[in-house]
């Protein structure tokens, strides 16, 4: 039996890991939930149903719940209010199922120090294919990661097309039904820019040896490369419902956690290059993740400042790129060997503010 507290239960990760305790109760039992307050109706039905020791609303609380003595702590929390619980876990010494990827970009060595060996089990879908697909093998013999994207909704488009497209056409995904912030960042790619960062922190692999690739089924979820020429990747349908199993339960497999695939149907899959020209996000995103510290969480906390001005419909859709190139352009990395929560949050305050003072003046003129 495994004690799991749940941050941020009653978004997309939380509610599907919820479905997966109800499904497995011999296997998990819930000790903890926290949200953000969005919808408070699911969150007291939660708390009714899995009666956890502690719940509560909010970063503090979600502080609070990650320090609380748990087999697991899954972070399913978006964006990078997320920091402070995965650093709370990670000091608890308590096993982080990690959906909130804002966490690890953002915090980089800060929260890789805090780690343990193993600590962090990656739920990104992506992440937990090259988990999946390194089990059992040496990191000398990785030559490269491969990234599989879906190319979002606006697949194939050209910039020029992208500047009328809009949030509802955004929100689209082909292939899963995930929170807002997520979603949008799929449409811009910036998801897949966060990933190469995330990858390259989880795995220890530079990030010229890390690809993407365009796959729009998505059901390769990643791969790895070996020396010898070999390349091993992780099929399933596209669900998250074994990552976060695997999250969960590591390093152990939830039996029937999602349907296999079934090879008696005919299918196509495909594969294409990213079209770095339309879609600039991943290109960016490697360029702050290789000059770290402080980069990757300005990049981050601009997405979040632009992913909502999209939608509230002051900031078109590739002006969130743009807002996030100038503003990560014009941010100056400290001259620090490492890196203090205080500098994280001062990076991060400080590109909400540039982002939003560059938006104001792209709507005035
Ligand atoms: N959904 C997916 O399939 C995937 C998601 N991820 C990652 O997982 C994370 C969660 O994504 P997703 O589930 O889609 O997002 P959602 O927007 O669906 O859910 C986010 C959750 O976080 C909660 N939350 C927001 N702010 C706070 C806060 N200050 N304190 C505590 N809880 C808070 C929300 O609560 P409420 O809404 O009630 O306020 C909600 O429960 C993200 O980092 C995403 O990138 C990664 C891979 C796949
Ligand atoms: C399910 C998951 O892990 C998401 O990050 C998803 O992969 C988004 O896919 P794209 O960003 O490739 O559209
Ligand atoms: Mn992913």
């Amino acid at each position: 039996m495994r004690d799991v507290v749940i941050l941020g239960s009653t978004g997309s990760i939380g509610t599907q890991a919820l479905d997966l305790v109800r499904a497995n109760p011999d296997r998990f039992r819930v000790v903890g939930l926290t949200a953000g307050g969005g919808n408070p109706a699911l969150f007291e039905q939660q708390v009714a149903e899995f009666a956890p020791a502690f719940y509560g609303l909010g970063e503090d609380a979600s502080i609070e719940a990650a320090q609380r003595p748990a087999d697991v702590v899954l972070n399913g929390i978006t964006g990078a209010v997320g920091l402070r619980p995965t650093l709370a876990a990670l000091d608890a010494g308590t096993m982080l199922a990690l959906a909130n990827k804002e966490s690890l970009i953002i915090g980089g060595p800060l929260v890789k120090e805090r780690a343990k060996p193993g600590q962090i089990v990656p739920v990104d879908s992506e992440h937990s294919a090259i988990a999946q697909s390194l089990r059992g093998g040496s990191p000398a013999e990785v030559r490269r990661l491969v990234l599989t994207a879906s190319g979002g909704p606006f697949r194939g488009r050209t910039r020029d097309d992208l500047a009328q497209v809009t949030p509802e056409q955004a929100l689209a995904h082909p292939n899963f039904a995930m929170g807002r912030v997520i979603t949008t960042n799929s449409a811009t790619l910036v998801n897949k820019g966060l990933e190469v960062i995330e990858a390259h922190l989880l795995f220890d692999i530079p990030f010229e040896r890390i690809d993407v690739v365009v796959h729009p089924q998505q059901m390769i979820h990643s791969m790895v490369e070996f020396i010898d020429g070999a390349v091993v990747a992780q099929i399933g349908l596209p669900t998250m419902l074994v990552p976060i199993a695997m999250g969960m339960a590591w390093p152990e497999r939830v039996p029937n956690a999602e349907a296999p695939v079934d090879w008696t149907r005919a299918s196509d899959w495909r594969f294409e290059p990213v079209d770095d020209a339309a879609f600039p996000a991943i290109a960016l995103a490697r360029e702050a993740g290789a000059r770290g510290l402080t980069a990757p969480a300005v990049y981050n906390a601009a997405n979040e400042v632009c992913v909502d001005a999209f939608h509230e419909g002051r900031l078109p859709f590739p002006g969130i790129v743009d807002v996030i190139a100038d503003v990560v352009t014009r941010h100056d990395v400290p001259s620090t060997q490492s890196l203090t929560l205080d500098d994280v949050l001062a990076a991060d305050a400080w590109a909400r503010e540039a982002a939003a003072t560059r938006i104001a003046a792209i709507a005035a003129s």
